[in-house]
């Protein structure tokens, strides 16, 4: 049977990297989408694959992503092959833009969604405390709109707005089929 697709999507500093990376430890049969992206391969957080953007240019027109958008100045990428995994059976998940969520919905409308959020005010506690963007940058975050998700897509919301066991708790819920 072909795995189910989940894209993880929310404002910067809901903790998408954060439960991913516990969903990692949970499910080791879970295929997590490293995703190409045209930032300095230091700047720490996720493990991406850091690419010129002449290189992820090539990789687009050459079919290497199956989906791709630009956000916060950069361009991501999933990467073909990771989408192809489910062919084998494997659930595969990305951490996803809201903005780009259309296109995903008209490629894959039988992706679930499983959107992260947590208060303004966290947003902004977490993200000066991670120290990755300056802080014209971070406003910058937080201020960028939220967007509606396309009608007929499967949601479903994990809150992570206090410890982080509860929101892995619910992250893990999400993953598991509707029957389980
Ligand atoms: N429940 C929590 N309690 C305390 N800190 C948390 C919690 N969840 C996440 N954090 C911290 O908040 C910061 C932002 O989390 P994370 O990087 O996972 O967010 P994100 O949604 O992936 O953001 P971005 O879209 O900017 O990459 C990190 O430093 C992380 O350790
Ligand atoms: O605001 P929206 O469109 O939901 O997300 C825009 C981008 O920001 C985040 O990337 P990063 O991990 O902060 O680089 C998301 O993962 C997405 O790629």
């Amino acid at each position: 049977m072909k795995g189910r697709l989940f894209a993880v999507v929310g404002p910067s500093g809901a903790g998408k990297d954060t439960l991913i990376d516990a969903a990692r430890a949970a499910r080791p049969d879970l295929v997590i989408a490293r995703r190409a992206i045209t930032r300095p391969a230091s700047a720490g957080g996720e493990d991406f694959e850091g690419v010129s953007v002449f290189e992820f240019t090539a990789r687009k027109v050459n079919g290497g992503f199956a989906l791709d958008w630009k956000a916060h100045g950069l361009s991501y990428g999933i990467p073909a092959e990771t989408l192809a995994k489910r062919d084998e059976g494997f659930d595969v998940l990305f951490n996803g833009s809201r903005a780009a969520l259309d296109a995903a919905a008209c490629r894959f409308p039988e992706m679930t969604v499983i959107r992260v959020t947590a208060p303004s005010t966290v947003l902004m506690e977490r993200l000066l405390a991670r120290g990755r963007e300056t802080r014209e940058e971070i406003a910058e975050r937080i201020s960028r709109a939220s967007y509606d998700i396309p009608a007929g897509l499967k949601v479903i919301d994990v809150v992570n707005d206090g410890p982080l066991a509860v929101a892995t708790a619910r992250f893990l819920a999400a993953l598991q089929p509707a029957s389980a």
